[in-house]
């Protein structure tokens, strides 16, 4: 018996040998690497913890607690400072610069991406798509996804209506779900079948990637920003998020590449033909149509890439429409009132949407006081910029602007109360009928970016979610789990998420009209 006691004593005090060793050789390598100067003429902002934390780098310090670090920056800083990440330096920008670099020529989002997620290293396809070509997928999304939402919404009302049925069921009893995960099944489900079509988009591993794939590519340049550069290419192999990256390129190939071949021979059979080419409603038909004279675009990472803007951020957003209703149920009624009103007398028209002004002005609120980021506008400068007030950002800066005016009173009255029709409002006063919606861009609120590279795919995730969310409030009753706590939000740099841990109650209700109809689209 001794000797098992020995041995395990033996095991453990090995095991906590390795563990410290272990740790000391991360610590080593995090003050070893990343070694970039900072940017001369802003001040840098760090923030000291107490015991065993004292010994964390700034750049973990910023992972850990962004929040607390760009709240020390401003107050001693209001004029901007920067703050040291694991690739570097950041400049932090106060709210006012926003708009005099919207569209600055020498800005770019995709480059300054470029050092933080591993570009250059197998899986990381749809990142180097972005950089080869940086207009390619904006202009599928601006000219054939935006301009194709009427086209599209029979298919979005279709797979949203299946897909929250097969996740919150038929129950009128009151069900507990953990909601996140639910949430993304249901945002990939009904973006895939835009973006891949009918058969693909039912695909399990496929739907698997479009979830996964985000998560992992952040998960694998997180782990090899840790180590210093000279190890990266080696270790890469060794990191089970690299493999997981590689295999899932190679499995989109797999599965996309012959409905490709599909779609091209489609086609090409109508032009042969004669015939006027057929309107296609899926994102792999709007590639070929805009690759166009180039022949080595790689549809396969395109796709990636699309369902890596596309899905975490509209499922964040519609889990925390849902956290809202639970917090806020009295915004339910009138919510139910316009959607109905609405749908009843237009089905999904294409005027239909646009008409729900308050269900809109609920998701800019819902932006606005439960923000996805507390910054905006990460850019790389290209080349030596100057500012109107003699500011100097020198070439391979990277900076992100300030997005907290979410909170100031001043732009917002009460701004630290939701209030459903805020910005329905707004809209009413004469002359702003065609400001304040969701997809308005402005410097107050910047969850959509702003300037040349603001989100396109805003326009298509506005659609989604008010589908989602008229399929949801006419199908079931939403509340939160009573005597529960909601566990806080989880914060990371200067992102915001759910916690996955997120619980809310569901149940049937029966809803006034059958929303998947064909009736609904007789008028369309
Ligand atoms: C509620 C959902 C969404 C949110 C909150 C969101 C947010 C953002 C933000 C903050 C940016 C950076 C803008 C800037 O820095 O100025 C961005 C860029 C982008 N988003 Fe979205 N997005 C959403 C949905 C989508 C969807 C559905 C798509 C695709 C269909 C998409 C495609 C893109 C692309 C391609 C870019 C890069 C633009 C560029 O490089 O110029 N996003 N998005």
């Amino acid at each position: 018996m001794e000797r098992v006691h020995a041995v395990q004593d033996l095991v453990q005090h090995n095991q906590s040998i390795t563990i410290v060793g272990t740790a000391s050789v991360l610590l080593a390598l995090f003050y070893l690497c990343g070694r970039e100067n900072p940017v001369p003429g802003f001040p840098i902002v760090s923030v000291q913890h107490k015991g065993w934390r004292v010994l964390l780098p700034q750049s973990l310090v910023w992972i850990l607690d962004g929040k607390k670090v760009l709240a020390t920056g401003f107050a001693k800083h209001p004029d901007g400072f920067q703050i040291k990440a694991t690739t570097g330096y950041r400049i932090i920008l106060p709210n006012r610069y926003a708009h005099e670099l919207r569209n600055h020529p020498h800005l770019s989002l995709t480059e300054a991406f470029q050092t933080d997620l591993m570009v250059e290293y197998p899986g990381f396809d749809s990142m180097r798509l972005g950089l080869r070509d940086e207009k390619f997928i904006g202009s599928v999304i601006k000219e054939r996804l935006t301009q194709s939402l009427g086209p599209i919404t029979g298919d979005v009302v279709d797979e949203m209506a299946s897909a929250i049925y097969d996740a919150f069921g038929n129950s009128y009893d009151w069900t507990t779900r953990e909601i996140k995960n639910d949430v993304l099944e249901i945002v990939a489900r009904a973006s895939s079948r835009v973006f891949l079509g009918k058969k693909l988009a039912r695909n399990r591993r496929l739907l698997v990637i479009s979830k996964d794939h985000t998560i992992d590519m952040v998960m694998a340049s997180e782990q090899l920003r840790l180590l210093p550069s000279v190890l990266r290419p080696v270790i890469y192999w060794l990191i089970p998020a690299c493999t997981r990256l590689r295999k899932e390129v190679h499995d989109a190939k797999t599965l996309i590449v012959p409905e490709i071949a599909v779609i091209r021979n489609q086609m090409q059979q109508a032009i042969d033909s004669g015939a006027e080419p057929p309107k296609m409603t899926n994102a792999i038909a709007w590639m070929i149509e805009k690759s166009e004279g180039h022949d080595d675009a790689d549809f396969v990472a395109g796709q990636l890439a699309l369902s890596s803007a596309a899905i975490h951020t509209t499922s964040e957003t519609l889990c925390r429409c849902i956290a809202q209703i639970c917090e806020t149920p009295e915004i339910v009624q009138p919510l139910r009132e316009e959607i109905i009103s609405v749908l009843a007398q237009e089905g999904w028209s294409r005027t239909a949407l646009p008409k729900l002004q308050l269900l809109d002005s609920f998701l800019k609120e819902v932006h606005r006081f439960r923000p996805l980021s507390l910054t905006s506008m990460y850019r790389l400068v290209k080349k030596p910029v100057s500012l109107n007030d003699g500011t100097l950002l020198p070439a391979g800066t990277r900076l992100k602007i300030d997005d907290t005016m979410v909170h100031d009173s001043t732009l917002f009255s009460n701004a630290g109360t939701f209030e459903v029709a805020r910005f329905q409002r707004l809209r009413k006063q004469s002359g702003e009928e065609h400001q304040h919606q969701f997809v308005s861009l402005t410097p107050d609120i910047m969850a959509f970016g702003y300037g040349r590279h603001a989100c396109p795919g805003r326009f298509f995730a506005s659609h989604e979610l008010k589908i989602a969310l008229c399929v949801l409030l006419l199908q079931y009753d939403i509340r939160s789990v009573p005597d529960a706590d909601q566990p806080r939000n989880q914060e990371f740099e200067n992102f915001i998420v759910v916690a996955p841990t997120m619980k809310v109650q569901l149940r049937r209700r029966t809803e006034e009209f059958d929303l998947t109809s064909t009736a609904m689209y007789s008028g369309a």
